[in-house]
């Protein structure tokens, strides 16, 4: 199974750059920049529209949404649930960010009404998806401070409670359908070291899911992956997290498809 989802992940790859999706990303004015040009340089096409006067005419025309909020406020909810109702009458995919869903009791109350409007996708760092499956987690507002392993069970609990695609993202990540579910290996210890690189990633596997409609683990699996192939790439030319930024969107920028198969490391459990 290991090397189908290789080679499905590696085909997506191909298919992302051959087809350009537009994806509609409300995200946090942090990560905005940089996610953009990550969606750029992995060949999709990003637009970060969020108010709720066009979000929901937006979601529909996009091959994909993704909702991320790190940065919150009620005007920016607003947007990211009339963008969420679209998606979901457009039967587009449509991906969650719970940046410190746990931190206040506002953030509680959006990521519950968020929940409700059932995402295909929640990617997270493990603080986040173990306190979103209602467990104790060590995480310091939008850093993790658990282990992935401490999540795995949580994130197959809220797979198949929530009947969603859940990836763990941090040293090895995990992605689980409830039924399936992988290890991908890769990437750098100086990922979690760059604000946004998260989020980006939640950007990337909205891409992903845009062109692979029906196949939202393999679409993620296939997302995390190309992060993981690029970050170790990246890695070997960086010398700390500022010359890592620039040269992980060149290594996405410039990664082919032999290379991101021959690279990839996907564990089927
Ligand atoms: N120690 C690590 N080694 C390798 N890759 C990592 C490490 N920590 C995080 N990553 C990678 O960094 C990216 C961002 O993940 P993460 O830092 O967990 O998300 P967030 O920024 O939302 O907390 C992912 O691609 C993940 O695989
Ligand atoms: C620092 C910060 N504050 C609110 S959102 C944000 C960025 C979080 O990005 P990531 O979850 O990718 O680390
Ligand atoms: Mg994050």
């Amino acid at each position: 199974m290991t090397t189908d989802l290789s080679k499905t992940a590696t085909d997506l790859f191909e298919t992302m750059r051959a087809t350009n999706p537009l994806v509609h990303c409300i995200t946090n004015f942090v990560a905005m920049n940089y996610a953009a040009n990550v969606l750029l340089a992995a060949g999709a096409s990003p637009a970060m529209v969020h108010t709720p006067e066009e979000s929901g005419e937006f979601a529909a025309i996009a091959g994909a949404l993704t909702v991320n909020i790190g940065t919150l406020s009620p005007h920016w909810v607003e947007g990211m649930i009339a963008a969420a109702k679209s998606a979901n009458d457009a039967s587009k995919p449509w991906v969650l960010d719970p940046v410190a869903h746990f931190a206040t009791g506002y953030r509680r109350d959006v990521i519950a009404k968020l929940l409700e409007l059932n995402p295909t996708v929640i990617r997270g760092n493990a603080s986040e998806i173990i306190a979103l499956a209602g467990g104790q987690s060590a995480g310091q507002g939008v850093d993790s401070g658990d282990p992935v392993e401490q999540a795995e069970e949580a994130a197959r609990s809220l797979a198949t409670s929530q009947k969603v695609v859940v990836a763990v993202t941090g040293e090895v990540d995990f992605v689980t359908d409830g039924t399936r579910s992988v290890r991908i290996a890769g990437g750098s210890p100086l990922m979690p070291k760059i604000t946004a690189m998260g989020c980006a990633l939640t950007a990337l596997v909205g891409a992903y899911c845009a062109i692979a409609r029906d196949q939202a683990f393999e679409a993620t699996v296939a997302a995390l992956t190309n992060f993981a192939v690029a970050g170790g790439i990246a890695a070997n030319s960086a010398n700390g997290p500022a010359s890592f930024m620039t040269a992980f969107v060149d290594g996405l920028h410039n990664l082919d498809a032999a290379t991101f198969h021959q690279n990839a490391r996907i564990e089927a459990l």
